[in-house]
């Protein structure tokens, strides 16, 4: 079942609740957060331990139905973080390829999930794996087979999905989910798709196969979110997402942009907490040092700030006429800013909000005096008015 909704964000405002899934039972879209995996794929970005202790714990407050907690493989400190995060109530993750050393490196951890992964493209088994499908497929069975008699339980990842044929990747899904997988991720590794392309695949792989779907999409061309929701509108179960859309390249998926627009574009919910995502937006800035632009939709600084007169004016009035979105769904305030496009209404909303009453005479002319020395600082205002 896709998940169409006839309306837009707007709604945010208005008849919140129905829309946020709060009254009625809809789809719910699995939230899996690879914050901790792809988004430390960054170049330069390096959790330390108790960066990603303190990073899965704000994951499991906020809601998310899984978190990839690392590649236990790829280091003896990164499986430590591995097991320290397991210490926690939750449900956990590691990447695994599909071989024996990595399978073993998360049966190590005692985690009960793996995410086996292996390249099912032309150009990755030739150039890269330098195989035949054949030997893939036997790959997939085997590190299947041999992870699930472990006890764990296996998302697979036919990664580069998206540039494989269509034919040996029904067939790659049903050869894993017969072997035991739970659930296929369809990745989007080089972010190619568009939000046309990636609904007809998604549509055309729900439609071939029983698997429950998710999808894991790269933002090279600004698309991550856009292609997360065609997939989810297309039927796809859940979304892999990271934190500000960290992750390798120009990024994943941004949670808080997919989480938003599951809610506000269709017919289907999750089970975030959106208050939640100021916090952990910043906290994951500030670890991994990637700051986030200020035009940064839902989490950067400016996403609900206001400088020009005409919206400020109709925002006062009824703050639907320029706002999407109700920042108090994120537990934030809207934020007036005074500037060069400041009009009368928002200097005297700035100064009452101070307790300073001037007639409109007195703030047209304070506003002329603002606009021609050049003062935009709220203090350097207020100063000067009192
Ligand atoms: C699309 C993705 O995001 S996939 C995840 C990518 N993430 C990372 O690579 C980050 C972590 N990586 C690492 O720390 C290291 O690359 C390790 C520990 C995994 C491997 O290191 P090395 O053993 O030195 O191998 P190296 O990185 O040079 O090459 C990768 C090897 O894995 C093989 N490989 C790649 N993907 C898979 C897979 N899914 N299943 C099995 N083998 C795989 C390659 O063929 C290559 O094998 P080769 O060494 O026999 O030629
Ligand atoms: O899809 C996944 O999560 C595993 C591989 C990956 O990160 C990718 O293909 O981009």
């Amino acid at each position: 079942m896709g998940c169409f909704g006839g309306g837009y964000a707007r709604f945010f405002h208005t008849g919140m609740h129905s829309r946020l899934g709060l009254n009625s039972v809809k789809k719910r879209i699995r939230i899996f957060d690879t914050t901790l995996r792809d988004g430390e794929q960054s170049p330069g970005v390096s959790f330390n331990i108790n960066q990603k202790i303190r990073i899965a714990g704000m994951l499991v407050d906020l809601g998310v139905d899984m978190i990839e907690t690392g590649f236990a493989a790829v280091s003896s400190e990164e499986s430590m973080a591995i097991r320290k995060i397991h210490e926690m109530d939750g449900n956990f993750i590691s990447l695994a390829r599909c071989n024996r050393y990595d399978i073993d490196s998360v049966i190590d951890t005692g985690i009960d999930n793996i995410h086996l992964f292996i390249a099912t493209s032309d150009i990755h088994i030739k150039y890269k794996l330098k195989t035949s499908r054949e030997n893939i497929m036997e790959k997939i069975v085997d590190s299947i087979d041999y992870a699930r008699s472990h006890g764990l339980n296996v998302l697979f990842s036919p990664e580069d999905a998206t540039r494989t044929d269509m034919n040996f990747l029904i067939d790659v899904i049903n050869t894993a989910i017969s072997s035991g997988a739970y659930e296929i991720n369809i990745p989007d590794t080089i972010g190619i798709m568009n939000p046309i392309s990636m609904y007809n695949f998604i549509h055309e792989i729900k439609n071939r196969t029983k698997s429950c779907i998710s999808v894991h999409c790269h933002n090279d061309f600004g698309m991550a979110t856009a292609n997360t929701l065609a997939a989810i509108m297309a039927g796809a179960d859940g979304a892999q997402v990271t934190v500000n859309g960290i992750g390798e390249r120009a990024g994943n998926a941004a949670l808080e942009e997919v989480v938003l627009s599951v809610h506000a574009f269709t017919d289907c919910s999750t089970g975030i907490n959106m208050r939640m995502i100021p916090k952990i937006s910043k906290y994951v800035s500030m670890a991994s040092k990637m700051y986030i632009q200020k035009n940064k939709a839902i989490v950067g600084e400016n996403a609900f700030s206001h400088e020009s007169g005409i919206h400020v004016h109709g925002l006062i009035n009824n703050p639907e006429t320029y706002e999407p979105i109700d920042p108090g769904i994120l537990g934030l305030n809207r934020r007036i800013v005074l500037g060069k496009h400041s009009g009368t209404t928002s200097l005297k909303y700035i100064l009452e909000s101070h307790g300073i009453k001037k007639s409109d005479d007195e703030i047209s002319g304070i506003l002329v005096r603002i606009k021609d020395m050049n003062i935009y600082d709220e203090n350097e205002i207020l100063k000067m008015v009192r």
